[in-house]
């Protein structure tokens, strides 16, 4: 019958019409084991404080992040990632409250880590940005320039301040050349040697860290720009370099950041080395969403699950994301 001589070989439609048969054929699946919190600390007890510029995000009290480490573990999240606020009057040229024992971030480590122990992990930030009157991640001179040296010697410092209060992954977020082999080396020699480094390898300069600033208050003090160490996003190959210089200086996770705009670095980055990938969706990234769904413009549950499942065919072990509990809320009713 001619009617039917002309008929697709292949119908690539036929797998995709059963929900339970796009369940059987996807190569990539999400699960809140994949996701890593992050968490904005401030001074006080029983403290929320919502942040404008990320709706839905708050600064909590150290007491108030337990709980909220509590819930994560709940949810099925392996990792939350601490970031402090810390208050305008320890803040200073050199950073040093990041050397203090007692700093917001140690004592939110420890009250962690003595309330839930190894149910979950503590990742910290190792940059000096929310601790400079300036807002840069190091030591600046007389022009501005932030210096490398001076500041990979505090950055070590502030590594091993944070691993003796407990954390379990440090991840140096400043961009100086020769940090992560320094920071291993002194974790080793203080004891720590099954402490983690994630390095933010590929960390470009973005306009997509604005609501971040807001949250640990540094936007206002920013001077200047981060140009100078962060990359230029125009690079590709050069995320390859900066991968493997901090693969041989002993990363044992890399990271790359923004997220959605830079998924083809992931790929790359994933296909080269043999190392587990992670991806920061930075805080510009989830106030667009958030901008989007409030207009309209698209279901925000639907942009949470989509994107996060991009980060995983991209090739990412795992995601940064202000979304993590609500997309694990989402993950849980949607399985
Ligand atoms: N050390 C700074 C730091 N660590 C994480 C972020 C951004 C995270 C986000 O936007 O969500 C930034 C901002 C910056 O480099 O200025
Ligand atoms: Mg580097």
């Amino acid at each position: 019958m001619s009617d039917f001589a002309s008929f697709p070989n292949t119908r690539m439609r036929r797998s995709r019409v059963a929900s339970w048969s796009r369940k059987m054929v996807a190569e990539t699946t999400l699960d809140s084991s994949d996701l890593i919190w992050p968490l904005f600390i401030t001074e006080g007890v029983s403290v929320e404080e919502p942040i404008a510029a990320l709706p839905g995000v708050s600064r909590w009290s150290v007491d108030n992040i337990v709980n909220r480490a509590a819930e994560a573990i709940a949810l099925g999240i392996p990792c939350i990632a601490l970031f402090p606020n810390t208050q305008t009057d320890r803040r200073s040229n050199d950073g040093d409250e990041a050397l203090n024992p007692d700093n917001l971030m140690c004592r939110a480590i420890r009250a962690i880590k003595a309330a839930h122990g190894d149910a979950i992990g503590v990742l910290t930030d190792v940059a000096l940005d929310p601790y400079t009157a300036h807002g840069q991640d190091g030591l600046i001179d007389e022009s501005g320039y932030v210096l490398n040296d001076e500041t990979v010697a505090v950055l070590v410092d502030q590594a091993v301040n944070q691993a003796n209060a407990g954390a379990d992954i440090i991840a140096p977020s400043d961009m100086m050349d020769g940090r992560i082999g320094a920071i291993r080396k002194a974790l080793e020699m203080n004891g720590h040697s099954n402490v983690q480094i994630m390095s933010y390898a590929a960390k470009y300069a973005s306009a997509f860290y604005g609501p971040f600033r807001d949250a640990v208050g540094s936007r206002g003090l920013l001077k200047g720009e981060k140009k100078g160490y962060q990359m230029d996003p125009a690079n590709s190959d050069e995320a390859l370099r900066e991968v493997a210089m901090d693969i041989s200086e002993g990363a044992d996770s890399v990271m790359v950041k923004p997220g959605l705009p830079y998924l083809d670095i992931i790929r790359r980055v994933r296909d080269r080395f043999e190392v587990p990938v992670f991806a920061y969706q930075v805080s510009g990234e989830y106030a667009m969403i958030e901008a989007a769904a409030a207009v309209g413009a698209g279901d925000r549950d639907a942009l949470v699950l989509e994107t996060l499942t991009a980060f995983k065919r991209a090739g990412c072990s795992g995601i940064l994301t202000y979304h993590a509990a609500h997309a694990a809320r989402l993950l849980r009713t949607n399985t």
